[in-house]
């Protein structure tokens, strides 16, 4: 394991809790095999710990993030910029970025990655990289790029992306920035110019991270209203904020940061207001539409493909958000499940062994699924990236060919596009929403423990909470899910009129069409397990999850219709009656989807050797353990229309049980397998060496309350009550 050369504080092997060895010795597989699958092969886990190491023996010592919960918020965001600038410059002394497929660009290689998730802190800097530059390359035309990412590689350029206002953030149609063209000839800059207007207070961009303080760009989005005065709706403008001599703020812009916030706070998250802010013509992002010099507006003749492109890309961000959820669910097990190993609390039955908390099925049960979901998220975003990089390929190799030619040239489907869409909305909004939550059940099941800054816990959590509402509120993108979901339901109910559902085949929601035959035609689907043995077998599992999800899709097309036809709603109206149902569907669907992949990872991993068959056995448990775990939470769903009965029911609580107890004795070790260092974990209760009580007591003393005696509050405040008598009873009547 790499952890154990990782503080300087590191136990040596001998010191470890003697509870946490014989968690590890009783381990059924080979932890060290699951490592290497997670990181993709052998090499990649020593590049990883290679790349791990360079930061935490950093000789600078800047990366070192034993202070930060004693830091004023300006000090960390100060202290995380000094990071973010050091990281940069380790990046260009390793050579990172250098290879062919970076050209210089330290933010495409992957190694980059690995760096900013070993210094474990949040980077100010990191809106540049996440949204500013993808929507350079992806909005604006080839001559823009040539001319921007120079600057962006360089880091002379640091941009954010300025969306959100303070009046709208989900509906984008009502955002009210304007970007007004002004030709030459009425006073314009060469060429033309557009001036970037917020017109009111609530067209104040508010929260693009890195805006406040740190960007000298920002992707504004603004109306654009054209050289003959017509609105044509949001577009995308890249408008200097700063100088890049020196970071003085450019005439007209007023920026800052939005003060401090759940979480996230070394981030400066900003404000800006614009006001007739000129900038040149040509910093609209020209690739999709454009402005001549006379300002006559005009949609580029882009076929399909290219601009499908350019939305894939984008979307790669939901799988980075996947795999992101995966990763602070793990962290967060590690934390729990490591401390739930040494915490001792009650008797065992000879009333005097101290039984481990784990040992307790209700701590299992709360805290073993978070650990199988956050497996299965792991699957789940790497099949998600693969898909998108798969389809991204094949439409840059059809985006030679016409619009109307789409389908035929490329063997991508306009229907696998949307699909694709609505599996990475879907499990945006599940996984972000799973991970939040079970970060803090996580913490809650540490006791008053996991309330402590140094368990780690409170920072995972309200860093990560962000999650559910960026990159789409979690409670809106089901609207998206449904939407692409009930198009597959009509081409289902109209297979009879010979609609074609081929189109569909490539698709992930394709995996739905058997169980929605069945419903439509009404054949019933009923859970075909004759005992508890026969309930836990993924394939049955997989069944269940498959039907329900299909069976609320259809909940919710029968309910639009029912409103439309017999009670005459619009569809607005009945579109917001069925928002409850949308939710339920949507997150049904996640569900089936990522048991798939999780079976289909297990089995993929197996194939190609990478696993054994002890591994696949304890990721299988772990797979069954979170099927049964979603089927016994909602049990409701599977009653309801009779696909379960009632036995059904009390043989998934028992398998359930029976899971949770195997699951239990590889439970540490499967968190081990992640391999996260002590640096990067922050938890004095998720300590390799499982040392909790000294290095509880150690961070309680550094606390800069203690440094004084007798307390920083006695000499200003506390003396005049305890000494003075402020407080002293005298007997008289209220003067109030
Ligand atoms: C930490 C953080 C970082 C951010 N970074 C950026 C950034 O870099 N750039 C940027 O531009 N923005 C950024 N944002 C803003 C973010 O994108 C928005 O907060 C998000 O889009 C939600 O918009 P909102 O806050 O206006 O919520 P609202 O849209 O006001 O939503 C409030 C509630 O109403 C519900 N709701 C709204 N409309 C509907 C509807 N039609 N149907 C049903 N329910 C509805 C939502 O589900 C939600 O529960 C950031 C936000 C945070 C918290």
């Amino acid at each position: 394991m790499s952890n154990d050369t990782n503080t300087t504080n590191a136990a040596t092997v001998s010191t470890i809790n003697p509870d946490l060895l014989k968690e590890r010795q009783q381990a059924t597989f080979d932890v060290e095999r699951i490592t290497h699958m997670l990181d993709g092969s052998v090499s990649n886990t020593d590049r990883r710990r290679y790349l791990e190491a360079i930061i935490q023996r950093d000789p600078t010592g800047i990366f070192d993030n034993g202070n930060n919960h004693y830091l004023h918020r300006t000090d960390r965001h100060v202290r995380s910029m000094a990071k973010g600038v050091r990281l940069i410059e380790l990046c260009r002394k390793l050579g990172i970025g250098n290879d062919d497929d970076c050209s210089g660009e330290i933010i495409q290689s992957p190694d980059f990655q690995i760096l900013l998730e070993a210094v474990a802190d949040d980077i100010p800097l990191a809106l540049h990289w996440v949204m500013f530059q993808p929507n350079i390359v992806s909005l604006c035309d080839e001559q823009q790029q040539a001319e921007w990412l120079p600057l962006c590689r360089d880091w002379r350029m640091i941009g954010c992306y300025a969306q959100t206002e303070l009046g709208h953030g989900s509906n984008i149609r009502s955002l009210e920035t304007t970007a007004t063209f002004l030709k030459q000839a009425d006073g314009g800059m060469p060429g033309g110019s557009w001036i970037i207007h917020s017109p009111t207070l609530t067209s104040t961009k508010f929260w693009p991270g890195t805006l406040g303080r740190t960007a000298n760009h920002a992707m504004v989005i603004a109306r654009l209203i054209d050289g003959n005065g017509i609105d044509r709706g949001i577009h995308n403008f890249l408008v200097p904020l700063r100088s890049m001599e020196d970071h003085t703020l450019l005439k007209g812009v007023t920026t800052g940061d939005i003060g401090p916030k759940i979480g996230y706070n070394n981030m400066d998250n900003g404000f800006a207001q614009f006001d007739q802010v000129v900038i040149p013509r040509r910093n609209m992002a020209m690739r999709f539409a454009s402005v001549d010099e006379d300002g006559n507006y005009t949609h580029n003749n882009n076929n399909d493909a290219t601009s499908k492109v350019a939305y894939i890309t984008m979307m790669q961000v939901r799988a980075m958000i996947v795999n992101g959820a995966s990763k602070a669910l793990a962290m967060a097990c590690t934390i729990t499940l490591r401390y739930s190993a040494v915490r001792k609390q009650g008797f065992a039955e000879d009333g005097k062994t101290e039984v481990q908390i784990l040992d307790y099925t209700q701590q299992q049960h709360r805290i073993l699924p978070l650990l199988a979901a956050s497996y299965a998220f792991f699957f789940t975003g790497r099949k998600l990236w693969k898909q998108l990089k798969d389809i991204e390929r094949k439409l840059i190799a059809a985006s030679g060919g016409a619009s109307d030619n789409f389908n035929q040239q490329s063997s991508v489907s306009k229907e696998q596009v949307s699909d694709i869409h609505a599996t990475s909305s879907a499990l945006k909004s599940f996984t972000t929403m799973v991970a939040a939550d079970g970060i803090e059940e996580c913490r809650k099941a540490c006791g008053g423990h996991g309330y402590l800054s140094c368990s780690g816990l409170p920072e995972l959590f309200t860093s990560y909470l962000q999650s559910p509402t960026v990159e789409g509120d979690n409670h809106m993108l089901p609207q998206q899910v449904i939407r692409v979901l009930l198009k597959l339901v009509q081409a289902v109910q109209q297979q009879k009129q010979n609609t074609n559902l081929d189109t569909y085949k490539s698709c992930n929601s394709y995996a739905l069409v058997p169980s929605l035959q069945a419903i439509i035609q009404g054949r019933s689907e009923q859970c075909a397990a004759i005992n508890a043995q026969d309930l836990c077998q993924l394939s049955t599992l997989l069944l269940a999850l498959r039907h329900r999800a299909a069976r609320l899709l259809l909940a919710v097309s029968y309910q639009l219709e029912r409103d439309m036809t017999e009670t005459g709603c619009s569809l607005p109206t009945a579109w917001n009656h069925a928002l409850v149902a949308m939710a339920k569907a949507s997150k049904a669907y996640s569900q089936f989807l990522l048991l798939q992949d999780f079976m289909e990872g297990i089995l993929h991993e197996r194939q190609n050797q990478v696993i054994g068959r002890p591994e696949v056995d304890v990721l299988s448990d772990l797979a069954k353990l979170l099927a049964l775990c979603w089927i016994e939470k909602d049990m409701g769903d599977f009653l309801v229309d009779g696909y379960m009965r009632p036995e059904h029911a009390s043989w998934i609580e028992l398998n359930v049980l029976q899971y949770l107890s195997i699951v239990r004795q590889n439970a540490v070790a499967l968190v081990d397998a992640r391999d996260f260092s002590d640096f990067r974990l922050k938890s004095v209760l998720g300590r390799y060496d499982g040392n909790v009580y000294p290095y509880i007591m150690e961070a309680a003393q550094k606390d800069p309350l203690n440094d004084v005696e007798p307390g920083p509050a006695y000499e200003v405040a506390l003396k005049r009550l305890v000494r003075d008598g402020v407080g002293v009873y005298s007997g008289t009547a209220s003067r109030l």
